[in-house]
C-alpha cells in the first residue's frame, strides 16, 4: 500500500479581509502520484498549496505530512519534504551562478559538504542543467530558469514537488520540455502536484485531477472521467481540451489531447490509404 504523504482533512481558510478561500476541503496525496490541481481563478488552488507549505495555517481542519501534523512546522521545515516552485522563477532566483543557486537550499538545511555536492549534481543532471553550472541564472531563458527553480527544490531531496502554473508564459516547446521533465521526475519516484488551468496538460500528463470551485472540492478522480463527457466541467470554469471538443464531433474518435488526436487521425488516414491502395 503506497504511503500517504499529504493528508489535508476538512480544511478551511479565511483571509484577514473575511474572504473564505477554502471551505471543508479534503485532499490526500499518496507517494508516487502525479496530481493536477485545477479550478478557475480564485477557486482556492494557491491557498491550498500555501497551506500545505505552512505559509498559511488553516482556520479549521488539519494537515499532516507523512503522518506528522504540520501545525507546529515552519516553511523551512516543510522545504525538506515539499519543494515549491513558483509560477515566476524570477521570484526564487537570487544567486549569481546556477551552482550557487541550486546549492543554497541544501546548505541552509545543514546538509554536509558531501551531501550538498551529491544532491546538487543529481538535481542538475535530472534537470539537464549540468552544462550551465557556471551560468548567471538571470540571463537564462524562462524555460531554463524554471528548471533552475526545480533543480533548487530537488537539491533539498523533497518527496514531493508542488508547481504553481509552471508552463504559463512559456512557449509550447519549453512547456513540453518541462512536462517531460516532470514526467521523468515522477518516474524517479517524486510525487507531483501541478497547479494548472491547462486541461491539455491534465489530459496528457497527469494521473489524477482535483478540481476546486469557490473554495470547495468539486471533483477528485481520473482525467478520463473528468473529460469523459458526462460532467459539466464548464460550470466549474474549465475549458475542455480542444482535442476532446473536436473529437466529439468525429464519429468513433475519442482523444483527450492534441497528441492523441494526431495519433488517432494519423492511423485512420494510414488505414484508409492501405484500404484503397
Ligand atoms: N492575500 C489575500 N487576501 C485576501 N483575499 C485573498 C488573498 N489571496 C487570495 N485571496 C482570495 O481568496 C480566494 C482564493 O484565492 P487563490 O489565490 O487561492 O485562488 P487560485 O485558485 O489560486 O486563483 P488563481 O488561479 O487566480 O491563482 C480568491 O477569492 C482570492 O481573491
Amino acid at each position: 500500500m503506497p504511503e500517504i504523504l499529504l493528508d489535508i482533512q476538512n480544511v478551511s481558510y479565511t483571509y484577514g479581509n473575511g474572504k473564505k478561500a477554502l471551505d471543508g476541503v479534503n485532499f490526500t496525496v499518496t507517494a508516487g502520484e502525479f496530481v493536477a490541481l485545477a479550478g478557475r481563478n480564485g477557486s482556492g488552488k494557491t491557498t491550498l498549496t500555501r497551506l500545505a507549505m505552512t505559509l498559511l495555517k488553516p482556520v479549521g481542519g488539519s494537515i499532516h505530512f507523512q503522518g506528522q501534523s504540520t501545525a507546529a512546522l515552519t516553511p523551512a521545515d516543510m522545504a525538506r519534504s515539499i519543494g515549491y516552485v513558483f509560477q515566476n522563477p524570477d521570484r526564487q532566483i537570487f544567486r549569481d551562478t546556477v551552482l550557487k543557486e541550486v546549492a543554497y537550499g541544501p546548505e541552509q538545511l545543514g546538509f554536509s559538504q558531501n551531501d550538498v555536492s551529491n544532491s546538487v549534481n543529481w538535481a542538475l543532471s535530472m534537470t539537464g542543467l549540468t552544462e550551465l553550472t557556471d551560468s548567471f541564472p538571470r540571463s537564462l531563458s524562462r524555460g531554463q530558469k524554471q528548471k533552475v527553480a526545480i533543480a533548487s527544490a530537488l537539491a533539498m531531496r523533497p518527496k514531493m514537488l508542488i508547481l504553481d502554473e509552471p508552463t504559463s508564459g512559456q512557449d509550447p516547446w519549453d512547456a513540453q520540455n518541462l512536462m517531460n521533465l516532470l514526467t521523468s521526475l515522477n518516474k524517479e519516484g517524486i510525487t507531483i502536484i501541478l497547479v494548472t488551468h491547462d486541461m491539455e496538460l491534465i489530459a496528457r500528463y497527469t494521473g489524477r485531477a482535483v478540481v476546486l470551485d469557490q473554495g470547495r472540492k468539486v471533483f477528485d478522480g481520473l482525467p478520463d472521467e473528468l473529460f469523459g463527457g458526462s460532467l459539466d466541467i464548464e460550470a466549474w470554469g474549465l475549458v475542455p481540451p480542444a482535442a476532446l471538443a473536436l473529437s466529439r464531433r468525429l464519429p468513433g474518435v475519442h482523444a483527450k489531447s492534441a497528441a492523441e488526436l494526431v495519433e488517432l487521425l494519423g492511423s485512420a488516414i494510414r488505414q484508409g490509404r492501405e484500404r484503397y491502395a
